[in-house]
């Protein structure tokens, strides 16, 4: 019998709280973490050093396949780090326009699918919480365990001004309302891997939740997933 590889997997649109609760998860756990909207976010900042253009499908493909990209752990601050070329580039794929660039190659069939075994990779004996939008879809469709989270669009961009404000960069909660809505138009009405909930998905609606309460319902229901026999008890120590 194989050993093991579980994973969790948590969907939802931007400014949800995805990757928050996912690196409350992986400390707690000591699982591994798969962030796949920074590997989108890579792959539309190298389309634009390489000036390919985001709806370049043919040229996107190779581009995809070949990506020259590591995540590693800075081993002091234990923070994530995003290599692209040799290059950092951990901060300049958390601007806004960059999600908005990742959003438009995301939209490309043979995009998605140029990217999924690189995804499935992360899989390991340690778990994986994988972040994403279609991560229970489609990725990693036999997860044990999956999340979906969801807020209001104008809580979303509340959450993304404070981020984005605390870093000092000249944005107005208007204009993040409208990209956020734009993105989730463009992430829940593509025709290949909508962001949608799996059928067996379980929905947390965070907008009155602050980061810990939505930490503390998923660990509840990580708790129940014990008592249904869905994960191992060995798994949560
Ligand atoms: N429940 C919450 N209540 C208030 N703020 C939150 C909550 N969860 C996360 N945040 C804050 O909101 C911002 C966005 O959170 P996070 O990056 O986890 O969202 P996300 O769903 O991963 O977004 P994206 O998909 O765009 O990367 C961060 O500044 C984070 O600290
Ligand atoms: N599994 C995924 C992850 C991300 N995307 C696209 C859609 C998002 O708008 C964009 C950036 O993701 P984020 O870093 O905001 O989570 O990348 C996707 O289509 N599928």
């Amino acid at each position: 019998m194989p050993a093991s590889m579980p994973v969790i997997t948590v969907d939802g649109p931007s400014g949800s709280g995805k990757g928050t609760v996912c690196r409350l998860l992986a400390e707690k756990l000591n699982w591994d973490v798969l962030d796949s909207g920074a590997i989108y976010r890579v792959l539309s900042l190298a389309a634009l050093h390489h000036q390919i253009a985001l709806d370049n499908e043919e040229a996107l493909v190779p581009l995809a396949a070949n990506l020259d990209v590591q995540f590693l752990i800075d081993s002091t601050t234990k923070k994530s780090k995003v290599i692209l070329e040799g290059e950092d580039v951990s901060s300049t794929i958390r601007d806004e326009k960059v999600g908005s660039a990742a959003s438009k190659v995301a939209a490309l069939p043979r995009v998605r699918e140029a990217l999924l075994r690189r995804q499935r990779a992360f899989r390991s004996e340690q778990g994986l919480i994988a972040d994403g939008r279609d991560m229970g879809t489609v990725v990693f469709p036999d997860a044990e365990i999956k999340l979906y989270l969801t807020a209001s669009a104008e809580e979303r961009a509340n959450r993304r001004y404070l981020e984005l404000n605390a870093k000092g960069l000249d944005v107005t909660l208007g204009g993040l309302l409208q990209d956020i809505m734009a993105r989730d138009d463009r992430d829940m009405n593509r025709e290949v891997a909508p962001l949608v909930p799996a059928d067996d998905a379980i929905v947390i609606d965070t907008t009155e939740l602050d980061a810990q309460q939505v930490f503390a319902n998923v660990m509840a229901i990580l708790d129940d997933a014990v008592v249904s026999g869905k994960l191992e008890k060995s798994r949560l120590a």
